[in-house]
């Protein structure tokens, strides 16, 4: 079977449905019809088949930043770049051009050794962390090998603060997020009301209970699908 992913080309994400000025955010992410996202001890789960991977991926080459925490980094050591062939491209596509990755590091916990620093990586990662390691060693070897890092200051719960973030970010002209996970980010956008466009990819399958939930605050839960403007 061959899927028309035009729909998903045609569509922008250029605005965003907020009042304040910010990027466009989606949210996109898959988990199993028990809502898990991932396997015992936060194991890595192939959730997605080949077609909504293939989605997945086109949403990263229209958005300008990808955005992950740093759970997710340290757990699948992910890569976060645009995987097309010329198949699942409109005919005339320019070159690929891969979203800035973008990581929410409080403490400064992002591995030298990640992929994201790798100088086959084509577009190095922008960390956010807080006013503690502005000065600190591990932020001066992270930036000598390429990375960007920026200090934001905590929110409330003790988290970067959402609002900083996008204003940083719009600063630094980025005009769409695309939000991949890892749980704790799900939660922390779902209850920020920032969110614009919603893509959620269900497989199949039950993990039971060990697996970790993509959504754990009960109300947030209860609220997700209830969200008209999501
Ligand atoms: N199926 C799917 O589509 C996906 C699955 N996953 C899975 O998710 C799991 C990782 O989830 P999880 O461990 O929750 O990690 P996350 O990737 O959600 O990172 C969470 C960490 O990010 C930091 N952080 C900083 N600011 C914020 C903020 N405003 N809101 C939330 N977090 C913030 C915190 O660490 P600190 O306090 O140190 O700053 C927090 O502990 C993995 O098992 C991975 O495989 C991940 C992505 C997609
Ligand atoms: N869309 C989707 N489906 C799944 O089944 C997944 N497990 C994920 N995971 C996300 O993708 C990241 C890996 O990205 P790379 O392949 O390394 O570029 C992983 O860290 C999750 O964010 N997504």
């Amino acid at each position: 079977m061959t899927t028309n992913y035009d729909f998903l080309f045609e569509r922008s994400f250029e605005q965003s449905n907020k009042d304040t000025k910010g990027p466009h955010v989606t949210l996109t992410y898959a988990q199993s019809l028990d809502g898990k996202i991932a396997g015992r001890h936060g194991q890595q789960l192939i959730l997605s088949g080949a077609q909504s991977m293939t989605a997945t991926h086109i949403l990263r080459l229209k958005h300008d930043a990808i955005l992950v925490g740093i759970g997710t980094v340290l757990n699948d050591d992910p890569r976060l770049t645009v995987r097309l062939t010329s198949e699942d491209l409109p005919k005339g596509s320019g070159p690929i051009r891969h979203p800035q990755p973008i990581i929410l590091d409080s403490k400064l916990r992002f591995p030298t050794t990640a992929k994201l620093l790798l100088p086959t990586s084509p577009t190095r990662p922008w960390i956010f962390t807080s006013p503690i390691h502005s000065s600190s060693q591990k932020k001066a070897n992270l930036e000598r090998l390429g990375a960007r890092v920026f200090v934001l200051d905590l929110d409330l719960s003790g988290h970067i603060s959402l609002e900083g973030l996008f204003s940083t970010l719009w600063e630094n002209n980025i005009r769409s997020v695309m939000v991949e996970g890892g749980a704790s980010v799900i939660s922390s956008f779902l209850k920020s009301g920032l969110v614009d466009s919603f893509l959620l990819t269900i497989a199949p399958v039950y993990v039971g209970k060990d697996g970790v939930s993509a959504v754990k605050d009960a109300e947030v839960k209860k609220n997700i699908f209830q969200e008209a403007s999501i």
